[in-house]
Formats: C-alpha cells, sequence, structure tokens
C-alpha cells in the first residue's frame, strides 16, 4: 500500500524527504544504537542529497549504502557511489559509514558473494530506504524483462543482493532484493516530473509485477510513502 503526498517544487519535497529520513534514523539510532540507511542513484535524488548533507544528526551512528549500482567503478559518471560521495558524503558527512556495492570484478556476478556478506552484516532491517523509479516502472534494479527480475522481486527471495543484466538498465546491474526493502522501518518513493507521475499511475492501476516491477512494493502490505512533484 501506499500514500502519496505532492509537493510544491524540488526543494520543498527534498526538505521533507530529509526530515522524513532523518527522522527514521534517529529513531532506529534511539532504539538500537546503529542506522542502516539505503538511497538510489539517478539524477532525481541530487537535491534531495544535498538538502540531506546539510542535516545535522549524529551521523557518525549511521552507516549508509546503495539500493542499487551500475557495474561501473567510483569515478564513472554513471556510478552511484560516485553521486552520493559528489552530494552527500561531504562536509560533516565526509566520514561516516559508507558501504558501496561495487567491486572491481569483471561482472557482478562475481562480486555477489561478497557484496551478500557486507549487506548481511549491516545493521538490519534499514531505517529507511529511499527508491526512484523509471518511466518504464522499474525501482532499484528491478528492471522489466531483467534475468534475475523474478528471483530479486520475489518476497520469498534469500539473498541480500543479486545481479541483475536487462536491456533498459544501461550496465549490468547489482541491486538490494525485495525482501530487503520491504522489510525497512520507512519505504520512501522518490518521483518527481508529469511523466514519472503518469508512470506512478498506470502502476497502481495495474497488478503485473513483472510489467513494471515497482508494484511489488506498492501493492504490498508495507507502507511506500510516494513524494511527487511537478
Ligand atoms: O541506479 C539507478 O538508476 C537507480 O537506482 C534507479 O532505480 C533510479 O532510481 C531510477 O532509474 C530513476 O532514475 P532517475 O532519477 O535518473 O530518473
Amino acid at each position: 500500500m501506499y500514500e502519496f503526498q505532492e509537493f510544491e517544487n524540488g526543494a520543498a519535497l527534498a526538505d521533507a524527504l530529509t526530515v522524513e529520513v532523518a527522522g527514521a534514523l534517529a529513531h532506529t539510532i534511539r532504539l538500537h544504537g546503529k542506522a542502516a540507511l539505503a538511497l538510489s542513484g539517478g539524477k532525481t535524488p541530487v537535491r534531495f542529497l544535498e538538502a540531506l548533507s546539510r542535516y545535522r544528526m549524529p551521523w557518525n551512528d549511521v552507516v549508509v549504502t546503495l539500493v542499487d549500482e551500475r557495474w561501473v567503478p567510483e569515478t564513472h559518471e554513471r556510478s552511484n557511489a560516485g553521486l552520493a560521495r559528489r552530494h552527500l558524503l561531504k562536509g560533516p558527512l565526509s566520514n561516516i559509514e559508507f558501504v558501496p556495492l561495487y567491486r572491481p570484478v569483471p561482472t557482478p556476478e562475481e562480486a555477489v558473494a561478497e557484496v551478500n556478506r557486507v549487506i548481511a552484516d549491516l545493521p538490519l532491517p534499514f531505517a529507511a530506504v529511499v527508491l526512484g523509479m523509471g518511466e518504464d516502472g522499474h525501482t532499484a534494479s528491478f528492471y522489466p524483462g531483467g534475468d534475475n527480475l523474478a528471483a530479486a522481486n520475489s518476497p520469498d527471495c534469500k539473498a541480500q543482493v543479486m545481479a541483475m543484466n536487462a536491456d533498459g538498465a544501461g550496465e549490468p546491474r547489482i541491486t538490494l532484493t525485495l525482501p530487503l526493502l520491504l522489510a525497512a522501518d520507512e519505504i520512501l518513493l522518490h518521483i518527481e516530473g508529469a511523466e514519472k507521475r503518469a508512470a506512478f499511475e498506470k502502476a497502481v492501476a495495474g497488478d503485473d509485477v513483472l510489467e513494471m516491477p515497482v508494484r511489488s512494493l506498492l501493492k504490498s502490505e508495507k507502507l511506500v510513502k510516494v513524494l511527487w512533484c511537478p
């Protein structure tokens, strides 16, 4: 299930999303001493990441990772880890614990076992996961037609991360799996613009998860907080 929040503009959405994420982290830190956060890459999160980087909280009690990664080195312009370092992990957040998903091996399949172990060692469940969505209805790296989509997007998946190869994904990917995302205390979906609003409306109007994988979250028992602005 989901709740949909509309914001006047990207700045207002970024501030609200920052408060939402910080609140989830602070709550988990109060309960457990440490909190884990998983962030998406792509273009949409930049303003939010910049706002979060200015937020004052006990960041030393937080570990940040990614919802997914393109299989490129951090120095590559398409790296989600590189995006996080440029827009979030700077200033007071320069030295917080960050767990990238890319490893310097040719394919994600060769790194999956090691990355699984690293993610399993995080203070799970995630206090918050921040998802994006493509106009094709993908989220994380759950791409329509993805070679491991059925497995990674299954509520019964036992792996923490899986490799994903799909025509629309650009590079080979590694992605957190659905159970890990659904187990998060706060599941946030950040989308902007008319095209993604239309894609969201199409997603909630249908049921075929393989057609629009974001449905596996929106149709789940867990609350997904959707934040959208024009
Ligand atoms: O690595 C990625 O691409 C993301 O994790 C992906 O799931 C992203 O959230 C959507 O593709 C939206 O991307 P944009 O914000 O660039 O439209």
